[in-house]
């Protein structure tokens, strides 16, 4: 289980994030939403290990892993441009890791790996031979093979379209579920957050605006904002659709 403790980033004067506290249980896929500015990234990159909290701590399965740097603490992440190497085939990239830490997966997790991700047919193509869903399977085999007690996921779908998004949002799923791995992905979108998450977890201005299931958001929103940032967009997304159809909405 991971525990933040009043977690609070200060730079100078400024006040990025105040006062966050939450659990996150072994195996759930937890999304960070909210609007640009709002402190997702910070978050992340704070329980990443790459950005040292001002106040507050950080707890893993009880253990304090406020002061633990990056390379200690065996989380790991998927940048948004996936920050693959381009002179290595497909699967050059995927066991990359393995290089210096041999022992992390065998032949076969590596394998395993590859067939549920479906990239069989692509491992000995250069980086541009492949398409955007294809790449970020690579991205996502790659950090997995390195076994990762916690995948951080920053925009993952951003960069994707239609049915590709829907297929990549699947096998995240499966991933949490085959390997039970504790999955945390920063969005802006609130479809995406909603569709893909165990909770929510929707921030304003650097203060949990609610902490929940989708089922507890869209139902009961905590407050005005939740109400206006993520029923708001949903309904609008809604009401373009029907009016390209041409269909009133109830
Ligand atoms: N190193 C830094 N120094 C000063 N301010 C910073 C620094 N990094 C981030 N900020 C500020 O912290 C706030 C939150 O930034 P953050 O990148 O976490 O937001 P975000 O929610 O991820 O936004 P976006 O969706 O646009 O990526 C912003 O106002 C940003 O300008």
């Amino acid at each position: 289980m991971l525990e933040l403790k009043n977690i609070t980033k200060k730079y100078g004067d400024l006040s990025i994030l105040n006062d966050i506290s939450l659990q996150i249980e072994k195996g759930e896929i937890v999304s960070i939403l909210g609007p640009s500015g709002s402190g997702k990234t910070t978050l992340l990159n704070i329980i990443l290990g790459i950005t040292d909290v001002t106040d507050g701590r950080i707890l893993y399965d009880g253990e304090d892993i406020t002061n633990v740097p990056l390379e200690k603490r065996g989380f790991n992440i998927v940048f948004q441009d996936y920050a693959l190497f381009p002179n290595l085939t497909a699967y050059g990239n995927i066991v990359y890791g393995l290089r210096n830490k041999p022992d992390i997966s065998t032949k076969k997790d590596v394998d395993d790996l590859v067939k549920l991700l479906g990239l069989e047919e692509h491992l000995e193509k250069k980086i541009d031979q492949l398409s955007g869903g294809q790449k970020q399977r690579v991205a996502l085999a790659r950090t997995m093979v390195m076994k990762p007690k916690i995948l951080l996921l920053d925009e993952p779908l951003s960069a994707l379209d239609g049915v590709i998004k829907e297929s990549i949002k699947d096998k995240i799923k499966e991933i949490a579920r085959e390997y039970s791995l504790t999955t945390i992905i920063v969005t802006h979108d609130p479809e995406e957050a909603l569709t893909l998450s165990d909770k929510v977890l929707i921030i304003d201005g650097g203060r949990i605006a609610q902490y929940g299931t989708p089922g507890e958001i869209v139902h009961t929103p905590a407050n005005n904002f939740v109400e206006n940032f993520i029923l708001n967009q949903l309904e609008i997304k809604r009401s373009n659709i029907f009016d390209l159809f041409g269909r009133k909405v109830s």
